[in-house]
């Protein structure tokens, strides 16, 4: 992928710690965590259940204040930064979750459509049917556009939240346990059209996952333990 010299990685963390709780009960659960992610590239985060995952996703996402350390994402500092700063990030970012979240009353496409309807800063509405319609096909649904999630098996109903997830042009895409609920094959589909995605537009992705199966998939595979990153491999 074309990178224009000089333009900073997409997500640069440095010495960040995290705590939760407070006085007797607070316990650390992010020790000096220091990564820095190519835009394109699509990131696996792996370990043991409560190292810290989904923590760290959470902040980077900036789903969480950040207490110590920095975190800059898409070149802003989210140390300090305001909330309207943060508001005016997370529209950057296309989130998916393992619970899908699909409205089961809504169609795919205006499932998809609600991508946009939240954020409401696509300007003109005449063009989110498109939008939507056109992000179905992405990931291969446009046969599916009035269906109800209710109709839809489990593969499809996570590529439609693919395709809400990236309906808005997402620099970054943030993916917790995408593909737990997937047979292998959906779970390859559902990753391919990501690393697609890095090739063809730069979207950068980071996906908390505990899937073996797809870690051959990812450009790199950090894995944490009790709150620290503790490798860090290409796995190609
Ligand atoms: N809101 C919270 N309040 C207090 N402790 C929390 C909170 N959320 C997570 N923790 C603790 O922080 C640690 C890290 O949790 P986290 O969810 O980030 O781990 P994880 O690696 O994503 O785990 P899993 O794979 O089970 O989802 C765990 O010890 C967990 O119990």
């Amino acid at each position: 992928m074309y990178r224009k010299p000089g333009t900073p990685d997409p997500i640069v963390v440095s010495h960040l710690n995290h705590w939760y709780g407070s006085g007797e009960t607070r316990i650390q659960v992010i020790f000096d965590a220091t990564l820095s992610i190519a835009p394109g590239s699509l990131t696996i985060l792996k370990g043991p259940s409560g190292s810290g995952k989904t923590t760290l996703l959470t902040l980077i996402g900036c789903l969480r204040d950040v207490m110590d350390g920095s975190l800059r994402l898409l070149g802003t500092e989210l140390n300090g930064a305001s909330e309207p700063a943060q508001v005016a990030l997370r529209r950057r970012i296309g989130f998916i979750f393992q619970a899908h979240n699909l409205h089961a009353s809504l169609t795919a496409q205006q499932n998809v459509r609600m991508g946009l309807e939240v954020h409401g800063t696509h300007g003109n509405r005449d063009r989110y049917d498109d939008a939507a319609a056109h992000a179905l096909r992405m990931v291969g649904l446009d046969h599916r556009l009035h269906y109800l999630p209710g109709n839809l098996s489990g593969g499809q109903k996570q590529r439609v939240a693919v395709a809400r997830a990236l309906v808005g042009n997402p620099e970054i895409v943030m993916a917790d346990e995408p593909t737990a609920a997937l047979d292998q094959e959906s779970g390859r589909v559902v990753v391919e059209i990501l690393k697609a995605l890095g090739r063809e537009r730069g979207t950068t992705t980071l996906m908390v996952t505990h899937d073996d199966r797809i870690m051959g998939l990812a450009d790199r595979v950090l894995t944490m333990e009790d709150g620290r990153i503790v490798s860090d491999t290409a796995p190609r």
